[in-house]
């Protein structure tokens, strides 16, 4: 969305501002990171990234009609035709020129930022659903879209660049949104992609193995969530909610610095918003909730232990709002599910098929145990492990898949740039009892095969990829829908008369 152009020297801080080379103080018009995007009288900002280096691009956005460039190299220009800032970091940079272009919206919203391994789409659709159901207009950006209450924009990033999440941020305000509700990946942190906003809320949900393609070492994955409560982001929280059933969380209750205060959730006895009585069954959850509010009955037609956390966190994040518990909890039961998480295929075939995003090891291994729970037949699995991302989770996927079902159909994800042989030589390192594991790689085929072997009774839960309506192939999206394959291939098999 257009906004009104501005000078340079007002979006720079007031030492960038004096480090101004080159063209006094141009008019900007827009901010690019892409040249590739660049358009006449935007600000280009060079970043060094894993695969190229944003540098070698500056001479392509000038020609484009780049009127300004931030980066950390030094360069001189023989003619002074742009204005050129050099600084350390280009990416903490851009998050404060982008507040700044966007006239810092998050003094406008109350903004709630949830993080964690697992949930976090989960959590901030549950507050959002909760917010708009007490008549709170809230925006919620995540993985599966930004919904700005008046529009919705199709997703990019879990958490978008900070020129984009700014853009987004301002297009709320300018909707009347009183707040945003917004994940927060650890990609997103490690880049800077929210640093200097102010968040009324941050949650930290929980801490498994993922990501560690990037981020190397549960330890250094951990630093730069803790980056969000402890000021290391720009801003302390106001509030920070954390959950003390994990060891992680528990952990970063005592690194929180004083002055933010702290809410704990949990079924731990210390915990603030605590669950007890826990009632799960394959149509909902009960469970009593104690808080400093007071006890109270909660149901929600959320399934599994793990979607009890997910609940106490989304009741912890509104009451760190200023809401109230009692309303919070009201109507929870009749929320619509989440897309793409434990989302129910039926065209009234006999056996129960599930389309879930599971797809880390503690997800899978929740998701399977929960189902194995509530199944009385045979619990099969459809699975695979994406391409150039973290290798290290692949057997240990395929372990808890071959574990803890009596089937699986180890498949396709987003290969990407990968090879599925390769994918699938990494899987096989964790194979428990290969007589119950399929490779076959086209998705389409292992969930049909899946489907044929499932009778009355019977549960097949397709992972991995939930709400995405597409596979990624090298640089080729190809339209995949876990959801609408498997629908279409049961009805095709209903008219064949097989199920
Ligand atoms: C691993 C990762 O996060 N990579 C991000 C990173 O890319 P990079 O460092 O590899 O960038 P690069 O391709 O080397 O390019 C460097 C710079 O040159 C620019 N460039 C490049 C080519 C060109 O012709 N012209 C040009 O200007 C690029 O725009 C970029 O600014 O910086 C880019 C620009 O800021 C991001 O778009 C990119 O996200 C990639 C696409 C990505 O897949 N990210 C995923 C892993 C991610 O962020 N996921 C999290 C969710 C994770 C979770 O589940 O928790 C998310 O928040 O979505
Ligand atoms: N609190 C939780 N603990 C463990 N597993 C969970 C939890 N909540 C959800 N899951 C599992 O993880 C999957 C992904 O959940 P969700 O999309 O809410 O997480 P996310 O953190 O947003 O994931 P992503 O990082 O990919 O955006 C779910 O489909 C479910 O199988
Ligand atoms: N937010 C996750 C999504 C992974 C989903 C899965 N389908 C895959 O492609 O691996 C990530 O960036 O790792
Ligand atoms: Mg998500």
């Amino acid at each position: 969305m257009q906004t009104k152009a501005k000078k340079l020297s007002k979006l720079l801080s007031s030492d960038f501002a004096k480090a101004l080379k080159g063209q006094p103080d141009p008019r900007i018009e827009r901010l690019a990171i892409d040249s590739r995007r660049v358009t006449p009288g935007s600000l280009f900002f060079a970043l060094p990234g894993l695969k190229a280096d944003g540098n070698s691009f500056v001479d392509e956005a000038i020609s484009r009609g780049a009127v300004a460039v931030v980066s950390s190299q030094p360069r001189r220009f023989r003619s002074a035709k742009v204005a050129y800032v050099t600084v350390d970091n280009p990416r903490q940079v851009l998050a404060a020129v982008s507040r700044a272009f966007y006239k810092k919206p998050d003094k406008a919203l109350k903004l709630a930022g949830i993080t964690g391994t697992n949930g976090k789409t989960t959590v901030a659709y549950l507050v959002k659903q909760i917010l708009a159901n007490l008549g709170q207009p809230y925006a919620c950006l995540g993985t599966v879209g930004y919904d700005l209450v008046r529009r919705t924009v199709p997703s990019f990033r879990t958490t978008p660049e900070s020129l984009d999440l700014c853009d987004l941020l301002n297009q709320a305000r300018n909707f009347e949104c009183k707040g945003a509700v917004m994940e927060v990946s650890s990609h997103g942190l490690s880049q800077y992609r929210v640093s200097g906003l102010k968040f009324e809320v941050a949650a930290f949900l929980n801490l498994t193995r993922d990501h560690l393609d990037y981020h190397n070492d549960m330890e250094s994955y951990y630093a730069v969530k803790r980056r969000l409560f402890n000021g290391e982001n720009g801003k302390l929280p106001k509030v920070a909610v954390v959950n003390v059933d994990d060891s992680y969380g528990a952990r970063l209750v005592k690194e929180i610095p004083e002055g933010v205060s702290v809410i704990t959730f949990g079924e731990s006895k210390e915990a603030n918003f605590r669950a007890s009585s826990v009632q799960l069954s394959a149509e909902g959850t009960s469970f009593t909730l104690s808080s400093p509010y007071g006890e109270f009955e909660v149901k929600t037609s959320l399934v599994g232990d793990y979607n009890v956390s997910n609940t106490l966190a989304a009741l912890a994040v509104c009451s760190g709002l200023g809401l109230n518990v009692d309303n919070c909890i009201r109507d929870l039961d009749s929320f619509p599910g989440i897309p793409g998480r434990m989302q129910k295929v039926d065209a009234g075939q006999a056996a129960t098929v599930l389309v879930d995003y599971a797809h880390t090891e503690d997800a899978l291994e929740n998701a399977l145990s929960m189902l194995r729970g509530v199944t009385e037949g045979k619990l099969r699995v459809v699975f695979g492990c994406g391409g150039n991302r973290d290798r290290g989770k692949r057997p240990i996927m395929t372990k808890v898949a071959n574990s803890l079902s009596d089937e699986a159909w180890a498949t396709s994800d987003n290969p990407r740039n990968e090879k599925i042989e390769d994918i699938f030589a990494d899987m096989k390192q964790g194979l428990v009892d290969p007589t119950r594991v399929h490779f076959v790689s086209d998705r389409r085929r292992a969930i049909e095969l899946a489907l044929q072997a499932s009778k009355a009774g019977d549960c097949l839960l397709i992972a991995g990829k939930g709400h995405e309506s597409f596979q990624e192939y090298g640089e080729t999206v190809v339209p995949f829908d876990d959801r609408k394959v498997a629908l279409e291939l049961i009805q095709n098999m209903q008219l064949g008369g097989r199920v």
